[in-house]
Parts: C-alpha cells; structure tokens; sequence
C-alpha cells in the first residue's frame, strides 16, 4: 500500500491542520466542521492528480475544444458519522460523484477500554469498474476502515480504492498496511506520534465526531 503524506510540503493545508486540533478553536463547531470540510478539498485535489483522465471534446459557442476528463466515475464513502463533513468537501471537487456512507463506532462491551468496531448502516452505490474514495478524518487502530472496506467490496469491485485520512497513527497505518490490498492508496494530511490507552491518537484532536457534532451518550 502505496502512503502519500501530505504535509511533506507547506501550503494552507497547514493552517487548517492546526486549528482543527487547537483546545483553543474547539468550542467552534461550525469552524472544526468547516475545516474538516476546507481538508476535504485540498486531499481530494491533491488526490485527483493522481487519477487517469482521457480526451474529450466540449463545444464553446464559438467552436469545439479537445478537454481531459475523469476517465472512470467517482464514489466517495465515508463512515459515520465524523466523515460527513470531510465527505462534503470531497463532493465540492467531485461534484458528481455517486455515493457511499457506511455507520462504524467502537462498542465497550464492558465499559473498558477494549472495543470491537460495529458495522450497523450502510448505503452505498455499485461500486463496478469505479474510482472508490473512501474519507474518514481519523486512522486510530484502522479497524473501522478495514470493517467499511470490507462491507463496501461487496457493493462490487472497483477500478482503484484511495483511502483518505486526515490525522493517522501509525498503527493505523501498519493495520491497513497488513488487512487491505496492496494496490489500495493511501492519503494522510498529518502523520501523529501514537496511540493512547484508550486507543486515541497522541496528540491527534480528541474525538472527531463530537467536536463536529457533539457529545453522544
Ligand atoms: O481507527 P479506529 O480505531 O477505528 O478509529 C477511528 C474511528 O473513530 C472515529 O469515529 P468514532 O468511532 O469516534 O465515531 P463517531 O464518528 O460517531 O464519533 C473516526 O471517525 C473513525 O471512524
Ligand atoms: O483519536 C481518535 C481516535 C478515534 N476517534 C477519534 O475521533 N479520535
Ligand atoms: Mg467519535
């Protein structure tokens, strides 16, 4: 599995990173969503470099231009619910994408830290012979990701899947690495130090989908 990490070079990539994971930003949910969204739009251009394109022709009013089109459609999924907002900011640079949105949360069964991932929702497109962009904004332990990717292959079988992942651990990325295809891509706007004991990233931001959408009980 090919990662591409995204922060290798500066650009305003940087600034959204840092408030997003600022204590100080955090009371502003509207700001954390919008720049889960603003990350969403960078990853998905940066992304879109690497897909393939084919001629075309589009007729102006005044005459016919040879263009580059996606070659293959787009299918952007996201997990539930922390991926909505980083699943609209791939929608606004591919704007006709079909679309995927998969549930997966962690269940304490006693109340400790251990989990098991809980797959409950999902509707999804056929995914034949397309480009598969699955968003979630954090890779912790990988296993939701590893849960969704297995529920989405059997929505059938995609030209190519790019994974995308705002803040990633390392031990996310090394359970990728050893449950999901080679030929999977993988895209990471800031590469963190760990995990904690609870299975947080260190120091990460805290929980995505509650700073997008509040505490749940
Ligand atoms: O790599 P993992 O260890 O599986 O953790 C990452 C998952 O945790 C977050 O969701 P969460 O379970 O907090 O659900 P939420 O979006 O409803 O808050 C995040 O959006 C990922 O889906
Ligand atoms: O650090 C983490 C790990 C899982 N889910 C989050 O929202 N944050
Ligand atoms: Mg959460």
């Amino acid at each position: 599995m090919h990662v591409h990490h995204l922060s290798d070079t500066d650009s305003a990539l940087h600034q959204y990173l840092a408030e997003i994971r600022d204590v100080a930003v955090h009371g502003d949910r509207l700001r954390f969503r919008r720049n889960i969204e603003r990350i969403g739009e960078v990853m998905a251009y940066e992304i879109s470099k690497a897909l393939p394109y084919a001629a075309a022709e589009v007729t102006t009013p005044l005459g016919v231009k040879a263009v580059r089109r996606l070659r293959d459609p787009i299918v952007v999924c996201s997990i539930l619910r922390a991926g909505l907002p980083l699943h609209t900011g791939f929608l606004n640079v591919f704007d006709a994408a079909d679309n995927g949105f998969i549930s997966a949360y962690r269940h304490h069964p006693d109340g400790g830290a251990d989990f098991e991932i809980r797959v409950e929702y999902q509707a999804v497109a056929d995914l034949d012979g397309k480009t598969v962009l699955l968003v979630d904004p954090m890779l912790a332990t990988g296993q939701s990701l590893v849960a969704a990717y297995r529920r989405l292959m059997e929505r059938g079988k995609p030209a190519a899947v790019h994974i995308a992942a705002v803040i990633a651990a390392p031990e996310g990325i090394a359970h990728l690495r050893e449950h999901l295809p080679a030929d999977c891509r993988l895209w990471v706007a800031a590469l963190d130090e760990r995990l904690d004991a609870r299975s947080y990233i260190v120091p990460g931001l805290g929980d995505a989908g509650d700073l997008a959408f509040g505490d749940k009980r």
